[in-house]
């Protein structure tokens, strides 16, 4: 058995969002912060433990922790270990903003996890703060360090474009990755339910970025079908990378190969898509396992070929924190 859908897309790859929380304030994400809501309780350790299994099982090899933050969850380890730990998972992967990291990087490391994105919008301590809400840039460098120093080997920062925000940024950043062996990644901003004019004055495409990347000798890599959605390029004086995320690009879902579940048990087929198949009814006991495989077999036949963002249409994502990005 394997995850296929009607587009002959196949699906290694699992995001899982361990909680909505927040502890940052992005302007594209969660302008007002966090609003808790009382009747909303995220998957247990028991429950992640129980839907990552049977997603090995189905053939998912990795796993991305997300959320909201994954690292407010204070039994983090706990999960991260427990996902490792699971047979057929050959990478624990986590996306975060940075908080905890420094102190955190190596109990993390040592549980399992293996790669870590995390998300630096600027490296203007001042600007960092505008658009994020908080004054933690130099922290969060320095977790960037902690983690290199604790054995990742495979880091990414997340860095989303941001027209008058940060993309006179660019060459800031370029300098910063001659001597940093980390993959930079440009994310074009994404239009959300709850996203107001901002799309309007910040949405930057990314396709002027690749044409000066070009222009300065910078090289685009070939792209495994195993690989994720950014068109990655290298260059031969510089020690990182640069990945850009364009979903608004042709052909960005061709190879759309994740699937992922949010942290209230729901199985989502696309960032941008509908409710969402709740899961976690069967995932109370171990022995519910082969009902919780024809659950999530079934859902993937509902799989569409794309999102519809250039018709304004984000499905029922009012941001990504809701649904870990
Ligand atoms: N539209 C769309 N955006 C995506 C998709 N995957 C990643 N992104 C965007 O890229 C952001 C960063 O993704 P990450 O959490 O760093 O993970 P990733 O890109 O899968 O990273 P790798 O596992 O390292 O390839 C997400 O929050 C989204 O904004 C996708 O399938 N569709
Ligand atoms: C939703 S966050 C969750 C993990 C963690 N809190 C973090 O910020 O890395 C995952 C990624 O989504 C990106 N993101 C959030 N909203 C976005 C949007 N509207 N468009 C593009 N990227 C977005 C963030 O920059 C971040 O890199
Ligand atoms: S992008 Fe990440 S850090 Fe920023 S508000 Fe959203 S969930 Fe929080
Ligand atoms: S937008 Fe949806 S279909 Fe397209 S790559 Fe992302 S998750 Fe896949």
């Amino acid at each position: 058995m394997m995850l296929q859908d009607g587009f002959s897309r196949r699906f290694h790859y699992l995001r899982l969002s361990v909680t909505e929380a927040c502890n940052f304030r992005c302007t594209y994400c969660l302008p007002d912060g966090y609003r808790p809501d009382g009747r909303k309780s995220f998957l247990t350790v028991d429950e992640i433990r129980r839907v990552a299994t049977t997603f090995a099982e189905l053939g998912v090899k990795k796993i991305r922790l997300t959320g909201g933050e994954p690292s407010m969850r204070r039994d983090l380890p706990a999960i991260i270990e427990t996902v490792a730990n699971i047979s057929g998972i050959d990478n624990v992967a986590m996306t975060t903003n940075g908080y905890r990291l420094k102190d955190r990087a190596q109990q993390w490391f040592d549980a399992g996890l293996r790669s870590l994105n995390v998300s630096i919008d600027s490296l203007d301590p001042r600007q960092f703060q505008l658009i994020t809400g908080e004054n933690k840039l130099a922290e969060i460098l320095a977790g960037l360090d902690a983690a290199q120093q604790a054995g990742v080997r495979k880091i990414k920062v997340n860095t989303v474009l941001l027209k008058n925000l940060n993309d006179h940024e660019l060459s800031q950043f370029l300098f910063w990755l001659k001597n940093q062996p980390i993959q930079l990644r440009l994310i074009e901003l994404m239009q959300t339910g709850e996203m107001d004019a901002r799309f309007q004055k910040h949405h930057q495409s990314g396709l002027p970025v690749k044409a000066r990347l070009l222009r300065e000798g910078w090289i685009q890599q070939s792209r495994d079908l195993t690989d994720g959605p950014a068109e990655v390029f290298s260059h031969p004086d510089y020690q990182g990378q640069i990945g850009l995320i364009m979903p608004y690009s042709k052909d960005f879902c061709a190879n759309c190969n994740r699937l992922r579940v949010s942290s209230v048990g729901k199985l989502h087929l696309c960032l941008f898509g509908e409710e969402g198949v709740p899961l976690r009814d069967l995932l109370q006991v171990d022995e519910q396992n082969s009902e919780l495989q024809s659950r999530i077999l079934q859902g993937l036949t509902h799989k569409r070929e794309t999102h519809f963002l250039h018709e304004g249409n984000s499905g029922v994502t009012p941001h990504l924190a809701s649904i870990g990005g």
